[in-house]
C-alpha cells in the first residue's frame, strides 16, 4: 500500500489500472510560488514542494509516499494547467500541428529508499480539427490537465509520432514506478 500525495484523478486511475494499491491524500502546495520558468526546473521544484509538504504531514513510517508533477513545454514555453477556457484554447492552438513535450517528475520515498525521476514524452501532432477542438474545450475536459491536453483522449487521433511512455504524458511514469515497487 502506498500514499498517493496527489489530488489528481488521472494519477489515481493510473495506479488503479496498474493494480497498485494506494490511498490518496492531496496537498496544497502553491505552484505559483515557484520563480523559474524553465519547464524541467519548474516541474522538479513543484514536485519537491509537494513532497516536502506531505512528508512533513504524513512521514513514511506507515507507508511510502509518492508525489508527482507534470508540465508541458511547446516552442520553449512552459504550459501548466489552463487558467480558463480561453487559456486552454491558446495552449491547444499552440500545440496543434506542433511538437510538444510532457515532463513528469516523480518522488517516491519509503523507509528503505528515496527515488526521484524526471521523464519526458514528446509528441508530434498533426493539426487539430477545429470543430473537435471547440467541442473538447466547451466540454471542460481540457481543464485540470497540464497544457490542456489529453493524450489518451482528445489528442489521440492527431498523434503523428511519440517518443516516451504514455503514462509519463498522463502524469505518472508507471513503468518506472512498477520497477521500484518490485
Ligand atoms: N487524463 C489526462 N490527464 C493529464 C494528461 N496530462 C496531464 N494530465 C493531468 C495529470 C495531473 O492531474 C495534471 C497536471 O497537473 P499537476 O501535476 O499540477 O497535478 P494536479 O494539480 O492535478 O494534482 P497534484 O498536484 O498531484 O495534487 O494534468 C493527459 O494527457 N491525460
Amino acid at each position: 500500500m502506498i500514499r498517493l500525495g496527489s489530488n489528481s484523478p488521472t494519477r489515481a486511475k493510473i495506479l488503479k489500472d496498474n493494480g497498485i494499491e494506494f490511498i490518496q491524500n492531496g496537498g496544497n502546495f502553491d505552484e505559483d510560488s515557484i520563480k523559474t520558468t524553465n519547464p524541467k526546473s519548474f516541474c522538479y521544484e513543484a514536485t519537491k514542494g509537494k513532497f516536502e509538504e506531505l512528508y512533513k504531514k504524513y512521514g513514511v513510517e506507515d507507508m511510502p509516499l509518492l508525489v508527482a508533477d507534470s508540465v508541458v513545454t511547446c516552442n520553449g514555453e512552459l504550459l501548466r494547467k489552463a487558467k480558463d477556457l480561453d487559456d486552454a484554447r491558446r495552449m491547444l492552438e499552440l500545440q496543434s500541428g506542433n511538437k510538444t513535450s510532457v515532463i513528469t517528475c516523480m518522488i517516491y520515498k519509503s523507509k528503505k529508499m528515496e527515488y526521484i525521476d524526471i521523464s519526458i514524452t514528446t509528441y508530434k501532432f498533426v493539426p487539430f480539427d477545429k470543430t473537435h477542438m471547440d467541442e473538447y474545450i466547451s466540454s471542460g475536459e481540457c481543464m485540470g490537465k497540464a497544457g490542456a491536453i489529453m493524450v489518451e483522449g482528445f489528442c489521440k487521433p492527431y498523434i503523428k509520432s511519440v517518443k516516451g511512455y504514455e503514462s509519463t504524458a498522463m502524469g505518472l511514469c508507471v513503468e518506472k514506478l512498477k520497477m521500484i515497487l518490485k
